[in-house]
């Protein structure tokens, strides 16, 4: 998996572009991409599974800016949304209805219209009154939808942490292997269904091939039975979670998670069957880092905190599921380049920091314990591995505008959303009565 973040004479660069020389332009924090590691990881996946000729549909939550959707178009990929926001942003972006695949437990009537209406590729139904509700709205609309239906193949991955692991009996998500049947015996009688998939996501990431091995086994089992009972299954979506490496060597590469799934899921591709994936992580993930400076350097008690200007409101992931981004000096004291990326780098002379964010939240930190060059207060620090759920969750919390993203190409850098500020905070708030009469 490419990676264009990278020193070059003691500074970080993101491909030919210095990110000291960013924030110069841009200032902290803000969100860098690179646009050729977006697009040779789409390339890379697309190609290790060529044997399936999937279609890909990158899932949109991961990073949904419409420059980096339209990559998605470009790169002839469509679009896994999980709401009528990201229905809207993948169609702005000028991917084709086709070409999407619409996920989600609760999608409201709203939704589903909007979906029928641009003629989806398929809404990924995940309960039986989902299905009556396609059906009614689909009859209303005088059109008829694709649809496929979300199986919970119960599959524990080792790994995933429970607060994002979703294929797992007694989740919300999907439906028991069991109750599939009846679900497709129900849209037999909805005329303006056209029920032929099945869907699995398993949660995200899943850091081997097997799980998917185990569930797609019990899903090609489903499909038989489904056949044989004279339903049409002519789709099968793998779902996401692909790992991505937060640390050098942290991921199997896609060739080898694409070795034991190809000739699972050969059979059903030569019988005629289409292989839907959705990838997001794996793509966004390393394309992407979180540039942010320290403000303020504290001893609390035996600990040494940096409290640097991006926090849980940037980059939440941490502070969430205590997940893992390296981080490093944009440019390094001493030229104490990282070797790689890890935990631990054990390099004489670094200095064991906490990195705190500026939010008042005990959680708000984006790592503890971490060996690192000596940092003085204005460095500026690179959180790498923050291109997939970052932009994407970060909020206002406590007031705070939303930084910019940024889109690199060779030396070449685009801002594709600009830094919000504080009368975008307040922006949908109606004026209050005092405010109101004050104008008046
Ligand atoms: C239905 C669905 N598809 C795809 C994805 C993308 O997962 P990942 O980013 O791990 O590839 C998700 C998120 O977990 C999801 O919920
Ligand atoms: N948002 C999560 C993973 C869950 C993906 C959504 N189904 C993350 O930051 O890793």
């Amino acid at each position: 998996m490419a990676d264009c973040f990278h020193y070059d004479d003691g500074v970080l660069h993101c491909e030919g572009a210095s990110l000291e020389k960013l924030d110069r332009t841009y200032g902290t924090p803000s969100y860098v991409y690179s646009r050729a590691t977006f697009r040779t990881h789409l390339a890379g996946l697309k190609a290790a599974f060529a044997a399936l000729d999937p279609l890909v549909c990158y899932a949109v939550k991961t990073c949904g800016n419409i420059h980096l959707l339209s990559e998605v178009d470009a790169s002839g990929a469509g679009a896994d949304v999980v709401s009528g926001g990201e229905l809207y942003r993948a169609l702005s972006a000028g991917i084709p209805a086709e070409r999407v695949v619409f996920a989600g437990v609760g999608k409201s009537d709203g939704e589903l219209r909007e979906a029928v209406e641009a003629g989806i590729r398929s809404v990924n139904v995940e309960s039986e009154s989902e299905l009556s509700a396609l059906g009614r709205i689909a009859a209303r609309a005088g059109r008829t939808v694709r649809a496929a239906v979300r199986v919970n193949p119960d599959v524990q991955s080792r790994g995933t942490p429970e607060k994002t692991t979703t294929g797992v009996r007694g989740s919300k998500f999907g439906v028991d292997l069991g109750q599939v049947p009846a679900l497709f015996e129900r849209a037999a009688t909805l005329p303006q269904v056209a029920l032929d998939g099945l869907h699995l996501h398993l949660g995200s990431p899943i850091h081997s091939p097997e799980p998917y091995v185990v569930a797609l086994e019990r899903i090609l089992e489903l499909t038989d039975k489904l056949r044989t009972a004279g339903h049409t299954v002519n789709s099968i979506n793998m779902g996401g979670g692909f790992a991505a490496a937060y640390e050098t060597g942290g991921a199997p590469g896609w060739d080898a998670y694409a070795a034991a799934i190809v000739p699972v899921l050969a059979p059903f591709v030569a019988s005629g069957g289409q292989v839907i994936m959705e990838p997001g992580r794996t793509i966004a993930a390393n394309a992407g880092a979180l540039l942010t400076r320290v403000r303020f350097i504290k001893q609390a008690g035996d600990r040494r905190v940096a409290v640097v200007d991006a926090g849980m409101n940037t980059l939440i992931r941490a502070a969430l599921y205590d997940s893992f981004h390296f981080l490093w000096p944009v440019r390094p004291c001493d030229g104490l380049v990282p070797p790689h990326r890890a935990g631990r780098l054990h390099l004489p002379g670094l200095i064991r920091y906490d990195i705190a964010g500026p939010i008042c939240e005990t959680t708000d930190y984006l790592a503890h314990d971490r060996e690192l060059p000596p940092l003085a207060e204005g460095d500026l620090m690179c959180i790498f591995g923050a291109g997939a759920y970052g932009m994407a969750m970060a909020s206002q919390y406590n007031a705070t505008p939303r930084p910019p993203e940024i889109l690199v190409d060779e030396e070449r850098a685009t801002l594709i959303r600009r830094r919000e500020t504080y009368a975008d905070l307040i922006e949908a708030e109606l004026p209050p009565p005092s405010a109101t009469s004050a104008a008046r």
